[in-house]
């Protein structure tokens, strides 16, 4: 039976209504008629109203049209693998128009792996960037689903269409400060939209492999550095960190009871070309070249805060590396059938560096003075420094940043102006 039948059958709940015929004929024989009337038509209007609060609550999630043979034949194609040398993947990568999802899409398709991209284009940023970077992979011979990792059935669908044999889940509400504004948005992308992206993994046949986006946050108020995979991630300093930290706890579920082979990687400050605005060396770049001001947060008895910035050629890379050593789920019917692999990374430069410093590597590519504006880092969830130890990654699957701070901001800083130009107006 397809997936999507089985999840969904089409006849719910046949021999419930058979009974409740049976209960309102009683019903209507009665003396009570009137006052049974009476509740019928109360009922009848509580129900109108939920259903359209439901309708609204939903069509906010899922707008996006799908479906058709033209559909399922873009879907296909793009997950066509064309790789002669070993058999390649065909893999589903969440979050597609996001910053590290177009670049690890990207580098999928070039090798000749078949992937298929689903985005629900959100507006947390312009989504005029995302428009963008689907744009840039259409040309490339990708599609790019339009729809949400809530939907379920969308989900099961695709894995109807494609025997997807890996997951790279990217889509997430990502921004640690943002989480004090938005908090329900980290629950529905990153618990929510985890969970039912699981559930369709777990039931799919086979299942595939997946390789997912944790953070480095989840570290939160660790002091002892680097940071390595075996040290303590109980005490986060923001809800997006703990949405990532119980992602991790819900993975290993999954990966326990159905036999899932899950990869967790903590990414560390990524940055590059076609990147985030929300971050700040993004941010930075466009007030400084408007000349506006940029705040700079500083932490306790005035010590600045430090990141392990990490270029995304080489996050993709891990990315890649990861996928090649995952390792087959074990679960077929939704049962394990033998244990499966479950791994966490830390992907990050092993080189923290201060967030003046990286101001001065941005005034010094756009040859340009910063206003800068020094304040004491707000309680916002903001964690004082990160450094990773990468030597699990390294031994697994020789995972080597080569990328200074210096070289990725330079490399930024071109894609920055080839894009906006020198004012930056079509950023919002
Ligand atoms: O590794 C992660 O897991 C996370 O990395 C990123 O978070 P952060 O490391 O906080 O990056 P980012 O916002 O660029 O702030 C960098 C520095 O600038 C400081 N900062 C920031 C803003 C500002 O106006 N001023 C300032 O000093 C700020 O205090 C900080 O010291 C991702 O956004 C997040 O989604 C997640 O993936």
């Amino acid at each position: 039976m397809p997936l999507e039948e089985e999840l969904f059958p089409s006849t719910p709940g046949k021999i419930k209504n058979q009974t409740m015929n049976r209960q309102l004929h009683r019903c209507f024989s009665s003396t009570s008629t009137l006052f049974l009337w009476a509740l019928f038509l109360i009922a009848l209007t509580a129900s109108y109203l939920s259903f359209q609060s439901f309708v609204d609550t939903g069509s906010k999630y899922f707008t996006a049209s799908w479906g058709g043979l033209q559909w399922e034949k873009q879907v296909r194609n793009s997950a066509q693998i064309r790789r002669s040398s070993s058999p390649g993947m065909s893999v589903l990568v969440t979050g597609a128009a996001g910053f590290v999802g177009s670049h690890v899409s990207l580098a999928l398709k070039k090798r000749g792996d078949g992937v298929v991209g689903i985005d629900n284009f959100n507006s947390y940023y312009d989504p005029s960037l995302k428009k963008a970077r689907k744009s840039m992979l259409n040309d490339h011979g990708i599609f790019i689903v339009e729809g949400d990792i809530n939907d379920a059935k969308l989900l099961a669908k695709l894995f109807d269409v494609v025997a997807f044999t890996h997951v790279m889940h990217l889509a997430a509400q990502a921004g640690v400060r943002y989480a004090m504004e938005n908090p329900g948005s980290y629950v529905h992308s990153n618990i929510a939209g985890l969970v039912n992206l699981l559930e369709i993994c777990k039931s799919a046949n086979p299942q595939p492999s997946i390789v997912w986006a944790s953070s480095s946050s989840v570290y939160g108020l660790n002091e002892k550095v680097p940071f390595s995979e075996s040290d303590r991630t109980d005490q986060p300093a923001s809800l997006y960190a703990a949405t990532k930290k119980a992602g991790e706890e819900i993975t290993h579920t999954y990966n326990h009871i159905y036999g899932l082979s899950i990869t967790g990687l903590r990414f560390f400050t990524v940055y590059g070309p076609w990147g985030r605005p929300d971050m700040a060396y993004f941010s930075f770049t466009r007030n400084i070249l408007q000349g506006k001001p940029i705040t700079i947060y500083r932490g306790k008895n005035r010590v600045d805060l430090a990141r392990d910035f990490t270029y995304i050629d080489d996050i993709v890379k891990g990315c890649i590396g990861s996928l090649d050593t995952s390792g087959r789920s074990t679960g077929t019917g939704g049962k394990k059938r033998g244990p499966a692999p479950y791994r966490i990374f830390n992907l990050g430069n092993t080189s923290p560096v201060t967030v003046p410093t990286l101001v001065s590597i941005l005034e010094r590519h756009l040859r340009r003075k910063a206003k800068k504006h020094v304040i004491d880092m707000p309680g916002n969830g903001d964690v004082p420094f990160t450094h990773a130890n990468i030597s699990y990654a390294s031994s697994e699957f020789g995972y080597r940043p080569t990328t200074d701070l210096q070289t990725g901001l330079k490399k930024f800083v071109r894609w920055y102006l080839s894009y906006y130009g020198y004012n930056g107006k079509s950023l919002t």
